[in-house]
């Protein structure tokens, strides 16, 4: 049925594309598809500090979307699988929704998904949540892995709901793109900075590192295992040249992006996000999140800022929030709140509005006063209320501007994730001078620990109830940071 045609559309661009070229082609832009898919992926690495038992059933990353937009952003627990947590949490809300996977899921999730009325299911086309490639499984239980694929695959056939693989090619520069902004990306010149011999080979160093664990964890290095797994999969379409070579062309690439994005925010001596101001207080409100977790918040604003419609500053937002206790969720006491990236407004067409910055002598040719700010569409867009009794942040890849903070400050968010190179800058048509005077929100910006010289008050740092290991201490992130950058640190 139409799964099987899906599928062996994957490689190409499928008609359905999403790629929303408004723009004249001045840089290459990411498309929805290929976000919600490098979302699935990455969510599939949520920190979370239940132990991963080894098991036939790996963890699953899940992105819900509904009308092309961000819903749900979750993971699989300890307990139960991403589908099982998008039924748990959105319920008949899934009716007409799609759902991108980071592995093909089992039929257990996949019943009730189907039930649920879904549109469609995509997956990443390697090892499925109930793995096929684990070295540590029987053949009992490996049987039972191909009766499960099997299981899928009658599912598949007999539901409205298309389930398929939807990649898209990245635009040719894509992955050069995304390496030469991330290399430039403020928190690593803020690095640069920090270093006497002031060079970015550190950042390489945590690119390959990254890139050599995420390649492990996505693909399938052998040609011939891969093959295999697609087939029992029900993919054997794919595997015919040229679908399948394109296929791993762009599955590399992919993992590729999303290492060198990952790598812009690294894990790197006693960086971080600190609130300079070091003001210490018991509430819970005001209280930074664990380290790991920030990072990961602002990776996926980093890269949602492939998006942008500015073909000169990429920014992308993103708000999540925190229950009162720990959900069932992957994530922890964590939940999506909303998304956005700077763009002119819905619908616009690219010569509608001007795209010049203020070198543009003309102010009413300038850009400013047309472009909706990442901040601004994460609030416009957002699919869940900001509950003034729940600690609520946005993580924004750029300093928030004038405009944005008392709309931050505002909306009830409690705290913002940022960087701060911006903060203090009074431009022609953007300024950057709230930032720093807010009061009420907490501001965490990408700078050396404040506390890196007193070892001890960092040894005390919190154990908190959303799911996350305690804070490292200092020598653990030293260590961290040494593995990750090769004696750079
Ligand atoms: N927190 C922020 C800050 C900015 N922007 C967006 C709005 C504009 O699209 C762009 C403006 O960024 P800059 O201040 O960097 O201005 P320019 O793009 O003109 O660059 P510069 O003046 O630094 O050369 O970023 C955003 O969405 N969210």
């Amino acid at each position: 049925m139409h799964g099987a045609e899906e599928a062996a559309e994957g490689p190409r661009v499928s008609a359905a594309s999403t790629q929303t070229d408004s723009m004249t082609g001045q840089m290459p832009r990411l498309s929805k598809v290929n976000l919600f898919t490098l979302f699935s992926l990455w969510m599939e690495l949520f920190p979370s500090t239940e132990q991963q038992k080894k098991s036939q059933v790996k963890k699953s990353g899940l992105v819900v979307v509904k009308n092309m937009k961000i819903v749900g952003l979750h993971c699989s627990s300890t307990d139960l699988h991403a589908g099982q947590i998008a039924l748990i949490k959105h319920g008949s809300r899934l009716k007409n929704c799609d759902l991108y996977f980071s592995r093909k899921p089992c039929s257990t999730c996949l019943k009730m998904i189907v039930n649920a009325g879904v549109n469609r299911i995509s997956y990443w086309p390697a090892d499925p949540e109930i793995s096929l490639q684990n070295e540590a499984s029987s053949p009992m239980t490996t049987d039972d892995a191909k009766l499960d694929a099997k299981a899928v695959e009658r599912l598949k056939s007999n539901s409205r709901a298309r389930v398929c693989v939807l990649l898209q090619p990245l635009g040719c520069s894509m992955v050069q793109f995304v390496e030469e902004t991330s290399t430039k990306f403020d928190f690593i010149q803020k690095i640069v900075k920090s270093q006497p011999d002031s060079n970015t080979d550190f950042y390489t160093a945590c690119r390959q590192e990254r890139i050599k664990e995420y390649e492990s964890l996505f693909l399938i290095s052998s040609e011939e295992m891969h093959k295999k797994t697609l087939m029992t999969i029900g993919l054997e379409n794919l595997c015919e040249n040229p679908y399948f070579s394109n296929l791993r062309q762009n599955m590399k690439d992919l993992v590729l992006v999303l290492a060198t994005v990952a790598a812009s925010v690294p894990v790197f001596g006693c960086f971080g996000f600190y609130n300079g101001e070091s003001q210490r207080t018991n509430e819970t409100d005001h209280q930074s999140l664990p380290q790991e977790i920030a990072r990961h918040c602002m990776i996926q604003a980093r890269l949602l800022a492939y998006r942008t419609e500015d073909h000169k500053t990429g920014v992308g937002a993103i708000i999540w929030a925190e229950e009162k206790s720990r959900g069932c969720d992957g994530t922890g006491a964590m939940y999506f709140v909303g998304c956005g990236y700077n763009a002119f407004p819905v619908g616009s067409e690219y010569a509608d509005f001007p795209h010049m910055d203020d070198k543009q002598k003309d102010r009413e040719i300038r850009k400013f006063r047309y472009i909706i700010h990442a901040e601004q569409n994460a609030l416009t867009f957002r699919c869940r209320e900001i509950k003034p009794d729940e600690r609520s942040m946005i993580f924004v890849t750029k300093c928030p501007c004038d405009e944005c903070v008392p709309l931050i400050k505002g909306a009830g968010i409690k705290q913002i994730y940022a960087g701060d190179v911006d903060a203090g800058k009074k431009k022609a048509d953007i300024s950057y001078m709230k930032f720093g005077e807010v009061e009420g929100v907490s501001k965490f910006t990408w700078q050396l620990n404040p506390l890196h010289t007193n070892a001890l008050e960092f040894h005390d740092s919190t154990t908190r109830e959303n799911g996350v290991q305690k804070t490292k201490s200092l020598d653990d992130q030293q260590h961290q940071s040494k593995k990750l950058c090769l004696g750079h640190y």
